[in-house]
């Protein structure tokens, strides 16, 4: 449904994408999962045809972006980071505009707003203004806007980027009824590892522009053998002795240092915390936790970019 080949694109001195291919079967919920500066939100303006990418092709629903614009426009619904709606208008109002910018007239267009207000749960609410609504209800309308026309694909950029767990846990929930239930393609967007675990049928890690690793989460996991030892320092711990102390530990690898955090990978996380306690005591190095986890996402990341996921948020490429 979605095929991007080597895209590249350049603001300037930046490069926002430096050759970026992936495809994405029907009916799946594909995840773009990246830090800050990734070039998630670049890549849905290729496809989605707001921006013309400088290298590379790409084909949405089977039309070139390039040279079948309108084609790719009526076959995709977009939802953008930012909200779309009208605050001072009705949800109703809302939807009712967005059914007749596609197009749409009459009873079909009535009954279609009708029908989306019901299965987002907005029927109650469907008369108020919109700028009474809570962040999770106005997503839950962006997300309407976008399939008032019945597309095919649906680009949704960070869909739960500021709300609380309800309203995340119930946003995935209708993502993935729309792919499941109603075949359609799901390209999102998130820096949220959860989200992407949760979500994605399959995932494209991106960092700096470039695909670093993809496959479903299971599978991405599933390459990691061990378990993740994480170890938080208290606040004037030696984290350089610390990190030495824990490499020396036989049977331990990928020890990685970021912040106060320490990580690393062990065969058998349970047995390996007493001597990494130990090797900390000897050299008395103050502790503030340890966990013990199965692989995660964010294990993945550290593998393929070298770089937590944390530490590539809080400097941006
Ligand atoms: N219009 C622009 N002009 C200049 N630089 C840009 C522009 N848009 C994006 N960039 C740069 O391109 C790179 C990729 O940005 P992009 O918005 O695609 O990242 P992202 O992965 O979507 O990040 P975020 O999660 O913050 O949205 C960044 O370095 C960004 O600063």
């Amino acid at each position: 449904m979605i095929r991007a080949d080597a895209l590249v694109k350049r603001y300037g001195e930046v490069t926002a994408l430096a050759g970026l291919s992936f495809t994405v079967p029907a009916g799946t919920v594909f995840g773009l999962l990246g830090p800050n500066g990734a070039g998630k939100s670049t890549t849905i303006k290729i496809l989605t045809t707001l921006s013309a990418a400088d290298g590379g092709t790409a084909t949405v629903a089977g039309h070139d972006v390039r040279r079948e614009p309108d084609a790719v426009r009526r076959a995709i619904g977009v939802v953008t980071q930012g909200s779309g709606c009208d605050p001072v208008a009705t949800g109703r109002e809302n939807l009712l505009l967005a059914g007749r910018v596609h197009g749409l007239r009459g009873r079909a267009v009535r009954s279609r707003v009708d029908e989306l207000l019901a299965r987002f749960g907005l029927t109650g609410a469907a008369n108020r203004l919109v700028r009474t609504y809570s962040g999770g209800m106005r997503r839950k309308l962006d997300v309407a806007m976008g399939l008032v026309h019945r597309p095919s694909v649906l680009f949704l950029d960070e869909p739960t980027t500021g709300l609380d767990p309800q309203a995340r846990a119930d946003m995935w929930a209708e993502i993935a009824r729309l792919a499941g239930q109603e075949r359609l393609t799901v390209l999102l967007t998130t820096h949220y590892l959860e989200e992407a675990d949760q979500l994605a049928g399959e995932l494209l890690i991106v960092d700096r522009g470039q695909a670093v690793a993809s496959g479903t989460p299971e599978r991405l996991k599933s390459e990691l053998r061990g378990d993740a030892v994480v170890v938080e320092l208290a606040p004037d711990a030696d984290l350089e002795l610390a990190g030495k102390a824990i490499g020396a530990i036989p049977g331990t690898r990928e020890v990685t240092l970021a912040g106060r955090t320490i990580r690393s990978r062990v065969d058998h996380g349970a047995s390996a915390v007493p001597s990494v306690l130990a090797a900390l005591e000897r050299e008395s190095v103050a502790v503030a936790a340890v966990t013990v986890a199965r692989p995660a996402l964010d294990d993945v990341y550290l593998r393929h970019t070298g770089r937590s996921f944390a530490a590539a948020e809080e400097v941006p490429a």
